[in-house]
């Protein structure tokens, strides 16, 4: 898979962290900053991250912050990106089998490394249920149409 990720100074350690699993798995990682712990404005990272996805340069993306919040809004505002705030494994199924999550944010300072690793491997294993799922997902498109 074609994954993009990004982060701020806060979510930084967790995307090396990440990076270096999603290699380990062989997928294809661009990453979108920031580069360093020095304290920068997210959204400057997390939406080229997001626009990838919307434009097909890539299949998923993770954006990693602080609490994981500000960086799943920015990415929801890019059209066709659902971004999932997850923060145990149960949200990040959910996130893919309910909301076809494309997108997944995690906040650094929210949960341990071994559980955001466990987060990534769920959102990215875990199919969606499609059925009354689509419904609202198209739902939602229309909406915001
Ligand atoms: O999670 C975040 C946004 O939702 C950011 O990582 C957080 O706001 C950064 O805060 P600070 O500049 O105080 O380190």
């Amino acid at each position: 898979m074609k994954i993009a990720i990004a982060s701020d100074h806060a979510g930084y350690r967790y995307k090396e962290r990440i990076k270096a699993h999603l290699a380990e798995l062989g997928h294809e990682v661009a990453d979108h900053g920031c580069h360093s712990t020095e304290s920068c404005d997210y959204p400057d990272f997390i939406r080229p991250a997001a626009e990838a996805v919307a434009n097909g340069g890539a299949d998923r993306a993770i954006v990693l912050g602080g609490s994981g919040n500000g960086e799943a809004i920015v990415a929801n505002r890019v059209r066709g990106v659902r971004c999932a705030l997850c923060w145990n494994v149960e949200t990040a199924e959910l996130g893919r089998r309910h909301n076809n999550a494309n997108c997944l944010s995690i906040g650094e300072r929210q949960v341990s490394e071994e559980l955001a690793l466990a987060i990534v491997d769920t959102w990215l294993t875990t199919p969606f249920d499609g059925g009354r799922h689509q419904r609202r997902i198209d739902l939602i498109d229309a909406a915001s149409a």
